[in-house]
């Protein structure tokens, strides 16, 4: 278990920079996820941490030891991606032991963890099987238990559970989670899911472009966006565009009482679903649209001429339907322009 640090890394192929000086303070025990768009570099950056590709600038620290030039198998990290690579001529029993067989680690201490890691990962009864006789779920927990089974200092995760289907994915992300926690390890998963993240994060690093948008708590980064950029990262909003003036926000959807006290430019950001349609409302609008999502309705609402998505269970609305909306401006992120 260790606390890592990143400080100043870069990393070019050619003459395009993948990675643009990125800064990161990572706890003992906390699992990071590494969040962005594909090709915004997170593998690169994991891989660089991970010790495969060596960064251009930079250092990484694990505790207090300078790891940039240890080699892989001397981290004490260990990485699993979505290419499992188990040994298919070999036992559930044989892949998980076979790292600590390979360092010549006592039979008796290896029977014993493996049987630890076999309980901990609800394999049991699997032990004797062959990779083919296993689920994609079976097999992704030999993966993480042998990886476990040399007692990394840290577990990078890359994209683990993206080739599983929707019920075996979210089953695993509560297990790994639950499993991170109870072995205090710390972990650096790579995902481009947003709901993956917000459910398994301490926090979520957000990385565009090669740059770090924000490192935050899964509830901050979705409710306290510092940007524009990364709200909208995280699905639609909505956004209204005005004037501050003497605690008044004056707008093209009307003049709200707000607590900004200097006068200046603002845009409010809203989330669908803090579009409340209530009576008590302060805004009137009319349904243009209705999307129905099973949980939830999707309604585009035209409001003086400004179109606004509400996410919301209320779904006897139809189109055509005036609506009355309340906005809560004292709760809402606004950004100045
Ligand atoms: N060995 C390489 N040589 C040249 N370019 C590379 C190499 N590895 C990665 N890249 C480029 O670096 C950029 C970042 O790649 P990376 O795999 O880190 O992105 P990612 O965020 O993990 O994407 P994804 O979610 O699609 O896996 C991409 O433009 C990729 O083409």
């Amino acid at each position: 278990m260790a606390n890592i640090r990143l400080i100043d890394i870069s990393k070019s192929y050619g003459n395009k920079k993948i990675l643009k000086d990125i800064n990161l303070t990572i706890n003992e025990g906390e699992l990071i996820v590494l969040l962005g768009p594909s090709g915004s570099g997170k593998t690169t950056l994991l891989h660089g941490i991970a010790g495969i590709i060596s960064f251009d600038k930079g250092q990484v620290y694990f505790d207090e030891d300078l790891i940039n030039d240890i080699p892989i198998e001397k981290r004490n990290a260990v990485l699993v991606d979505q290419n499992l690579l188990l040994f298919p001529h070999m036992t559930v029993y044989s892949n998980i032991a076979f790292g600590l067989k390979m360092r010549k680690v006592d039979k008796r201490i290896i029977d014993k963890k493996v049987r630890e890691l076999i309980d901990l990962m609800d394999l049991k009864g699997h032990e004797n099987k062959y990779p083919n006789e296993l689920s994609g779920g079976q097999m992704q927990r030999v993966a993480i238990a042998r990886a476990l089974a040399v007692e990394p200092k840290v577990l990078l995760l890359d994209e683990p559970f993206s080739k599983l289907d929707i019920v075996l994915r979210k089953n695993l992300q509560e297990f790994v989670k639950k499993l991170q926690k109870k072995l205090n390890i710390t972990t650096i998963m790579v995902t481009h899911d947003k709901e993956e993240a917000l459910l398994m994060a301490d926090k979520i690093a957000l990385l565009i472009d090669g740059e770090i948008k924000q490192f935050d708590t899964p509830m901050n980064i979705y409710e306290k966006p510092v940007s524009m950029e990364v709200a909208e990262f995280f699905g639609p909003v909505n956004y209204f565009k005005g004037k501050v003036v003497n605690g008044i926000f004056i707008s093209n959807i009307g003049e709200f009482k707000v607590n900004i006290y200097n006068d200046s430019n603002i845009i409010f950001m809203f989330r669908p679903e803090q579009i409340i349609l209530t009576e008590k409302g302060n805004i009137k609008g009319i349904i243009v649209k209705k999307v129905y999502c099973g949980d939830k309705v999707n309604y585009l609402i035209d409001v003086n001429g400004q179109t606004i998505i509400c996410s919301t269970f209320q779904k006897n609305l139809d189109i055509g339907n005036n609506v009355s909306i309340y906005l809560n401006f004292n709760e809402a992120v606004y950004f100045y322009y």
